[in-house]
């Protein structure tokens, strides 16, 4: 099954299941966060005639409590920023005020020069729990979606943790869609970026150092996870600041991250106002 979150004809935001370019919006269930479940959703109702998905406000698919981040999780990344293979997950937070819904702008702050992007596959928690074992974890996954871990790299590098260059309202794009496990095995996706139509970046998901049910046993150790938090797994190698002539993001620029399996988030980006 597939999700997507709107904004309906009153400004309110709204839940729809998807099917074909229909939107058949959830009755009981507005939005993805920590009182959702995957059973809540897949037995939810929904209106039968539906909305073309085409003219509808999307948001970002999930309204997190937590946003996990994973740093250096492909080896393509690892050796273009000359870092050493951690040992243990390198984590650092985001949180849902950053996020922004498929085509809408990523704003470029005047602070940055350096605004990044970087693509990458995010796991959506559906059932909560603590100290969750690595043979458990997929029954804790409500779905998978796409995100754009942008990044403002001249605050990113001003310590030695990033949450200062990662966390910036209205720049961390996540959708279109929530793909529910039914619909999808996240063990070998193609994962892409293309910059104005050029592609920047491109790996598969079985590159993952740490992988997917890793990342929820060593997340939930220490935090319980809940309904809606979204882990993002990393991004491959490609990134704007370690290529040579550097790229960043500028005035104008679309963005474009695809996974096989999920579909295309599409973002413009504009200088903030
Ligand atoms: N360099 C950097 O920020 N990388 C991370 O975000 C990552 O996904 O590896």
């Amino acid at each position: 099954m597939r999700f997507v979150a709107y904004r309906d004809e009153d400004g309110a935001e709204a839940l729809g299941r998807l099917d074909g370019d229909r939107v058949h919006r959830l009755h009981d269930v507005r939005r993805i966060d920590h009182e959702v479940t995957s059973e809540s959703l897949r037995d939810a109702s929904a209106d039968g005639a539906g909305t073309p998905l085409d003219g509808l406000e999307l948001l970002p698919v999930a309204r997190p409590g937590k946003i996990f981040c994973v740093g250096l999780n492909y080896r393509s990344h690892i050796a273009e920023t000359g870092r050493e293979l951690p040992t243990y997950p390198v984590l650092f937070p985001k949180f849902a005020s950053n996020l922004i819904g498929h085509g809408a702008a990523i704003t470029l702050p005047p602070e940055s020069e350096q605004v990044d992007y970087e693509a990458e596959l995010a796991v959506v928690i559906g059932r909560g729990g603590r100290r969750i074992a690595r043979e458990d974890a997929f029954d804790h996954v409500l779905g998978y979606t796409i995100c754009n871990d942008v990044t403002m790299r001249d605050f990113q590098y001003k310590t030695h943790q990033w949450t200062q260059g990662k966390a910036w309202d209205d720049s961390t794009p996540l959708g279109p869609v929530l793909v529910t496990p039914d619909e999808l095995d996240p063990g070998r996706l193609a994962i892409s970026l293309r910059l104005n139509g050029e592609e920047m970046q491109s790996s598969t998901t079985d590159l993952l150092i740490f992988d997917i049910p890793e990342l929820i046993a060593v997340t939930s150790q220490f935090t319980r996870l809940e309904p809606g938090d979204v882990i993002l797994t990393g991004t491959p190698g490609g990134v704007g600041f370690r290529r040579d002539p550097q790229v960043f993001l500028a005035d104008g620029d679309v963005v474009e991250v695809e996974i096989e399996g999920i579909g295309v988030l599409r973002n413009p980006v504009r200088a903030e106002a």
